[in-house]
């Protein structure tokens, strides 16, 4: 068998070699949460810049929207996230992402419980979901979580007057499982570093992209910081199947 690097190019199209993409296991992601009350700008012009910036994952988090608004939002943004080979996932409504070929679900506290969702998901399809301490983590690695958030790690505008939980206890989380784990609350350029160290998975940000006037710059700069930094992820996310394309390190295997 032989074995090549591969980054793109024209290499796959040579009959008898077949592409074998391999995740990226040393990529933090970046994961960009929409929210409608801080949006600096519409929706998609954001969506299409924090793609173009370097995002990862886009999550439309709608959580009033009824199932068919939320439905006509994903089909919109989906051809912006796929073309810059960036995963979609819905927060809450599995019904939404299943119908949607989203990339997965982010289920938060009143959602369905990750049991009772993991039978509905295509094998591939993400389960996600927040948690607050380490005893919560434990539980949905247990019960099939593809990957969990951990917050809010600084003090943020979504949980005003909530003392925020700190890098030593987001620390204390990713030791405790191997599944990834994403960090969520409050992270900006000025804080991103000492978060990166503690191994997590990548982060989940609301205002450090969707509230700045230039959302592809502000993506972007969190993203040239996560590939600069020499720190790695204990456990990271496979890349959306695209994303390999765009972005990931590949390998052919003829
Ligand atoms: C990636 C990610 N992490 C955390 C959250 C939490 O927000 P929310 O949807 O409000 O969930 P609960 O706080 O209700 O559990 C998220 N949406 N995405
Ligand atoms: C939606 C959400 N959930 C959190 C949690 O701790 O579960 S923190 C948070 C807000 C994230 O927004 P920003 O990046 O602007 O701080
Ligand atoms: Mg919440």
């Amino acid at each position: 068998m032989r074995t090549v690097k591969w980054n793109g190019g024209l290499l796959d199209r040579i009959p008898g070699w077949k592409k074998v993409f391999v995740v990226s296991e040393s990529r933090f992601q970046l994961h960009v949460i929409t929210d409608g009350k801080r949006q600096s700008q519409e929706l998609y012009d954001i969506v299409e810049a924090a793609v173009r910036g370097g995002a990862d994952v886009i999550q439309l988090r709608y959580k009033s929207a009824p199932a068919l608004d939320l439905y006509r939002l994903a089909e919109a943004i989906r051809p912006a996230i796929r073309g810059a080979g960036a995963g979609l996932l819905i927060n809450d409504r599995v019904d939404v992402a299943l119908a949607t070929g989203a990339e997965g679900v982010h289920l938060a506290a009143k959602s369905l419980p990750i049991a009772a969702t993991r039978p509905l998901m295509q094998g591939d399809q993400w389960i996600g979901c927040s948690v607050h301490s380490v005893e919560e983590a434990v539980k949905a690695e247990q019960v099939g979580a593809s990957y969990i958030t951990y917050g809010h790690i600084f003090a943020t505008n979504s949980k005003p007057g909530l003392p925020p939980r700190g890098v030593d206890a987001l620390r204390r989380v990713v030791d405790a499982v191997n599944i990834p784990v994403l960090a969520i609350g409050g992270i900006t350029m000025e804080n991103i570093d000492e978060v990166l160290a503690t191994g997590v998975a990548g982060i989940a940000v609301i205002g450090a992209v969707m509230a700045d006037l230039e959302p592809e710059r502000a993506a972007r700069e969190l993203r040239q910081r996560m590939d600069a930094s020499h720190h790695r992820p204990k456990k990271a996310l496979p890349l959306a199947k695209a994303l390999s394309d765009q972005h990931g390190r590949s390998e052919i295997v003829q």
